[in-house]
């Protein structure tokens, strides 16, 4: 039955050594979002989002992704309203992406992969005293999904390209003082939400997921860009950083939630 082959489903992924799914888990992510079993939610509000650029502190590689990590000891960077009933601090954005543009995106759309998928990672510093403690929580972390499909060259996406090169190999950091999240953000207020996890260890089942109906545009040389990293260190034989995305993981009793029609 499903649970013998959902238990059977907890291989270890090669990528980082972690279950590819949660034993008991009953909310993990990444999901397919089937676009005709999503229901719209009149009560749903808008997302308000407010970020200030100066909160933007460094890019760093952890071996998996590009962080672009913000001051999150005020609420100068905070997300508000939509399936959320606190607000929630930015700590940090990256992105997951492929090796070619037919897949790289951890969400899909009616089975659709999309090249690469942004995450901007909030938690709810209302609740809880701290990032650590919010990620162990059932509503302590909000994540806004956004696809980038492949298009027009993305002027605001540049100025992080362009500091890629620094961060080449994992563990390497460079300061990054100025930046506003908000270019990255498609303006169409619609969006999906469900209740979800951590796509990444430790996997836990804290996060409340908006996913942007309608992607943004990037070349094919800032997709590029991404897959010249590395997970490895200096000195090391390199592995370009590609493909960092988890594999789909069952819906079981959720629904996806439209804020639109
Ligand atoms: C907190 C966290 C860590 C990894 N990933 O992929 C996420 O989307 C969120
Ligand atoms: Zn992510």
């Amino acid at each position: 039955g499903a649970c013998c082959s959902y238990r059977l489903r907890d291989a270890l992924h090669p990528l980082w050594q972690s279950p590819l799914t949660i034993p008991g888990g009953t909310r993990q992510s990444p999901i397919n979002i089937q676009w005709r079993d999503s229901v719209y939610d009149p009560f749903l509000k808008p997302l308000k989002i407010s970020y200030d650029p100066t909160t933007c502190l460094h890019i760093w590689n952890n071996g998996y992704s590009f962080l672009v990590e913000f001051d999150d000891s005020t609420d100068r960077s905070v997300i508000v309203g939509g399936p959320l009933e606190n607000q929630y601090r930015l700590k940090q954005f990256h992105f997951h992406w492929g090796a070619i543009n037919e897949w790289g995106s951890e969400h899909t759309v009616d089975s659709k992969f999309y090249p690469a998928e942004l995450h901007l990672v909030h938690w709810n510093a209302v609740v809880y005293p701290t990032f650590e403690e919010a990620v162990m929580e059932g509503n302590g972390l909000a994540v806004i999904g956004v696809f980038l499909k492949l298009g027009a060259h993305h002027e605001g996406l540049q100025t992080l390209v362009d500091a890629l090169p620094a961060v080449k190999h994992k563990d390497a950091v460079i300061e990054f003082d100025v930046f506003d999240p908000s270019c990255l953000i498609p303006s169409c207020p619609d969006y999906w939400t469900y209740a979800g996890s951590l796509t990444t260890p430790p996997l836990t089942e804290s996060v409340t997921w908006i996913i942007k109906k309608k992607p943004i545009e990037v070349d094919e040389n800032q997709l590029e860009a991404f897959r010249m990293l590395l997970f490895t260190s200096d000195g090391e034989e390199e592995k370009r950083m590609v493909d960092n995305f988890r594999p789909l993981q069952p819906l079981m009793n959720r629904t996806v939630r439209s804020s639109f029609q």
